[in-house]
């Protein structure tokens, strides 16, 4: 154990053709005070000018190194060329992630991006991302996928499914569960007391009083308002003049409709910092919030930033949940 007696974080090494490694490398030298061990082929950590050390247990990382825990995952990293021969491996490595944070080996866990058409593609790999992949391991029916950077907080309440498919998808009790666990993950895992939930409209306008759109009118400021006293939700407010500094004085969080309408914005705030968290999970887990970046994998150019706030945000949360936050 470290010298707070808590567990290291496993870190996903995430596509080996992207970006992952390099910002995990990175992250070893800014952010010296993480204890954490990343799982994945070593060979594919060479190169970034940080020292590593190959360890076989866990217990054994520390900060003086990159430290990896070997994985099964074949042949060199290809820059921009994922390898189908690689994918089952990368999958397995998120899933072994999870293995060691739900035993407790691992505090939290915190992923570097994934590719998801090249698991799909090499391996069949049957989730649309992480957060869906992680909540069939963790047994839960429903998580919710936050980003979160010093000025906002975003939810898109439908993930990663077509713009056709949301409004099928959004449902009331959808809905109210993705606010309850919002609310319940602001409390926990930020420490907010009272929290302020802001919620979009899915219409321009927020529907305009059903003549853009009903469901506004026929169900979302129903359920808005019936949650109102207990989890400090307000709206549907309409998306367009809701992320602007004045309106973010008003909320900590904001539960948009659909996955752009949430990414945008936080994105556009702060590309670099952002970090996603998901929320609802037996266990901790955070990631960057940008992708594979296959156009500059190998270059050498990948900012670590994001890589690192995930890292720091998820050591924060495994000592708030340990009480030694
Ligand atoms: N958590 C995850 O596993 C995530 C995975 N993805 C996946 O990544 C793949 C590529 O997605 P894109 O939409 O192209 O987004 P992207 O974030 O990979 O790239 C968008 C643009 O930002 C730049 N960029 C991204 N991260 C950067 C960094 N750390 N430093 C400097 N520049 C950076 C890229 O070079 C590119 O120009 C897709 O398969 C997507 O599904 C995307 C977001 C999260
Ligand atoms: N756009 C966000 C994103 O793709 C995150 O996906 P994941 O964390 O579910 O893999």
């Amino acid at each position: 154990m470290n010298a707070v007696e808590r567990a290291p974080l496993a870190v996903t090494c995430g596509e080996p053709a992207g970006i992952g490694p390099e910002v995990v490398a990175k992250a070893r030298a800014v952010a010296p005070e993480v204890p954490f061990f990343v799982i994945g082929n070593p060979a594919h950590f060479e190169g970034f000018g940080v020292a590593t050390r190959v360890i076989d247990d866990p217990a054994a990382a520390g900060t003086d190194a990159l430290c990896i825990l070997p994985h099964d995952i074949p042949g060199p990293a290809r820059p921009g060329r994922p390898d189908g021969a690689q994918a089952a491996g990368v999958i397995s490595a998120i899933a072994r992630a999870v293995a060691l944070a739900q035993g407790g080996t691992a505090s939290a866990m915190c992923t570097a991006p994934i590719h998801k058409k090249a698991l799909k593609d090499g391996a069949d790999f049957a989730y649309p991302g992480h957060t869906e992949y992680l909540a069939a391991l963790g047994g839960v029916e429903q998580v919710v996928m936050m980003l979160a950077c010093p000025e906002l907080r975003v939810v898109p309440a439908t993930i990663h499914i077509a713009l056709e498919e949301v409004p099928a998808a959004l449902t009331q009790a959808g809905l109210e569960a993705t606010l309850r666990i919002t609310h319940a993950g602001l409390r926990r895992d930020f420490g907010i007391a009272a929290p302020r939930i802001a919620v979009a409209g899915l219409n321009p306008h927020a529907g305009e009083g059903g003549t853009m759109g009903r469901q506004e009118v026929d169900w979302i400021a129903d359920l808005v308002a019936r949650l109102a006293p207990e989890l400090g939700c307000f709206g549907p407010l309409p998306a367009d003049t809701m992320f602007h500094a004045g309106a973010r004085a008003h909320y900590d969080a904001a539960v948009a409709m659909y996955h752009d309408q949430a990414l945008i914005p936080i994105k556009t705030v702060d590309f670099a910092g952002g970090v996603n968290v998901t929320l609802g999970l037996p266990f901790i887990r955070t990631s960057p919030d940008h992708g594979t970046a296959f156009d500059i994998a190998g270059t050498g150019r990948a900012d670590p930033t994001s890589m690192v706030a995930a890292l720091r945000m998820a050591w924060d949360m495994a000592g708030r949940r340990d009480g030694r936050g």
